[in-house]
């Protein structure tokens, strides 16, 4: 089925703002909401504000939810950004759709490698660059454009709408979990789909359409060996250091085919099914495009379309991401470092439990310290846990997600799972028990928590046409 005439109209639209839409992502990125950061919650409160008056001016009823306080490893407090409700229609004969979204962005500086200033949105060869782009301000604002396209053209929007957007996503969604099971009879009273537009298609040509998203349980583990930074000429072949306690505890977190070898750690992994298996072979993934845009010699699993697929999305994988304490500098410095403290996370699939998982990781450290025999003080912190999710992609609501994307580009969009991790999803699914799309707007090379991320101007265009045509096919289910 095509669309009605009137969407024509509204495509045409769109396409005459372009200008303005990236002007007002250019206002979104220079607000440095950098959850992570207590500097920067200043920021990030005032990206609620901006974010609200928008929605306001966008014929939105909002209230902004207080959260609480996040408290800080000094064990000082910091109030937590509140959350934004925005409602747009109530009309009994119409669907309601709950669309999430997140404000916050990962911290970002020139001097990680940027070729140009990360909060100010910079176009080159018809993309644009800065930290949020992609993930998730674009979207965002998509959803906004959106909804204010159809008042400007005098269109009736064919759904009801509940926004949340919340500013603390890259950080564990502190706060929101809580938020959501005490407005589960009020404000999620009468949902009936859920829209996350959060993560990115698998390539770069064909548009994704996802159904599952991996869990996330991050670790510290610290190493203290002296009070005082030391001299290696001084102490060097005395001390038992961290950094090789710290070192020897984070090599043996994986083997050298990057399996986890935490006994039963993949013991409770879902096994695949034939009808799981039947997905992944459609789907348009060009491995070497995809090795090439990352700029890695070889990719693990043979650089096999499937098994390489599988790995991201469907088994469990461990990071390693830095080592807080180490010399990191430029140039030499013959330190000891007093005290190290090793970042890593997993990311968990079904049917891992978190607690599980959690309680294994910490288990096997301390049977390596043990094998260690160091002299030195230890610890395993568990920073924060976020579940899996995956939906029934065979439900109309999905349907009718295919069928807006087709409206757009013309083109049947993969079936996809996300590697990455949306600690919400969960939870969403499971106090409102209703069908989840993630219907992503940006391509696989958007380079979302690195240097250089970008949303293609195309995308950013067609993903705010994408979602009136989601919100006309939801209307239709
Ligand atoms: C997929 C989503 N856009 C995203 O980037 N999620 C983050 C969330 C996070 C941050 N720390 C732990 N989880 C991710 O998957 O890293
Ligand atoms: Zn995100
Ligand atoms: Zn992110």
């Amino acid at each position: 089925m095509s669309l009605p005439a009137a969407y024509a109209e509204l495509f045409k639209y769109i396409d005459s703002h372009s200008s303005e839409y990236i002007e007002t992502l250019r206002e979104a990125v220079a607000i440095q909401s950098v959850s992570a950061s207590a500097e920067r919650r200043q920021d990030t409160c005032r990206m609620v504000d901006w974010t609200a008056e928008r929605l306001r001016n966008a014929r939105c009823d909002v209230v902004i939810k207080d959260i609480g306080y996040e408290k800080l490893a000094d064990g000082s407090e910091i109030p937590l950004p509140p959350v934004i409700f925005a409602t747009l229609g109530s009309d009994k004969n119409k669907k309601t759709i709950c669309i999430y979204g997140h404000l916050d962005v990962q911290p970002a500086s020139v001097g990680d490698g940027w070729d140009s200033d990360p909060f100010t949105l910079t176009e080159r060869d018809g993309k644009l660059y800065g930290r949020g782009a992609t993930d998730d301000k674009g979207p965002v604002l998509c959803w906004i454009h959106a909804i204010e396209a159809y008042h400007a053209m005098g269109v009736e929007i064919p759904v009801n709408i509940k926004f949340v957007f919340e500013s603390m996503e890259e950080s564990a969604s502190v706060g929101l979990e809580e938020l959501l099971t005490q407005e589960k009879n009020t404000y999620f009273s009468d949902i009936d789909y859920v829209c996350v537009s959060d993560n990115y298609w698998v390539g770069t040509q064909t548009p994704s359409i996802t159904y599952g998203l991996r869990g996330n349980c991050a670790f510290q583990v610290e190493v203290e060996c002296a009070k005082q930074d030391l001299h290696s000429g001084v102490h060097g072949g005395t001390v038992h250091e961290a950094m090789a306690d710290l070192i020897y505890l984070l090599d043996s977190l994986t083997d050298n085919e990057g399996n986890i070898p935490i006994p039963n750690f993949s013991k409770s992994v879902a096994p695949l099914t034939e009808e799981e298996k039947s997905l992944y072979d459609p789907i348009t993934f060009d491995v070497n495009e995809c090795r090439k845009t990352i700029g890695c010699n070889k990719l693990r699993h043979n650089e096999d379309k499937v098994q390489l697929l599988m790995h991201r999305w469907r088994y469990p994988a461990l990071s390693i991401h830095g080592i807080e304490g180490a010399f990191s500098g430029s140039g030499s410095k013959t330190v000891i470092p007093k005290k190290v403290i090793g970042k890593f996370s997993i990311r968990i699939v079904p049917n891992q439990e978190t607690d599980e998982v959690n309680e294994m990781v910490v288990a096997y450290l301390g049977d390596k310290w043990k094998e260690r025999g160091s002299p030195n003080n230890f610890k395993v912190i568990v920073e924060r846990s976020g579940k899996h999710w995956s939906e029934d992609p065979f439900h109309p609501h999905y349907t009718a997600a295919r069928e807006a994307t087709r409206h757009v580009y013309g083109v049947e969009p993969d079936l996809t799972r996300e590697g990455g991790s949306i600690a919400i999803v969960a939870d969403l699914k499971r106090v409102l028990q209703k069908n989840i799309v993630l219907l992503p707007v940006g391509t696989g090379d958007d380079g979302a928590h690195a240097e250089n991320e970008k949303i293609n101007i195309r995308n950013y265009i067609e993903g705010t046409k994408m979602f009136l045509a989601y919100m006309y096919e939801v209307a239709q289910i």
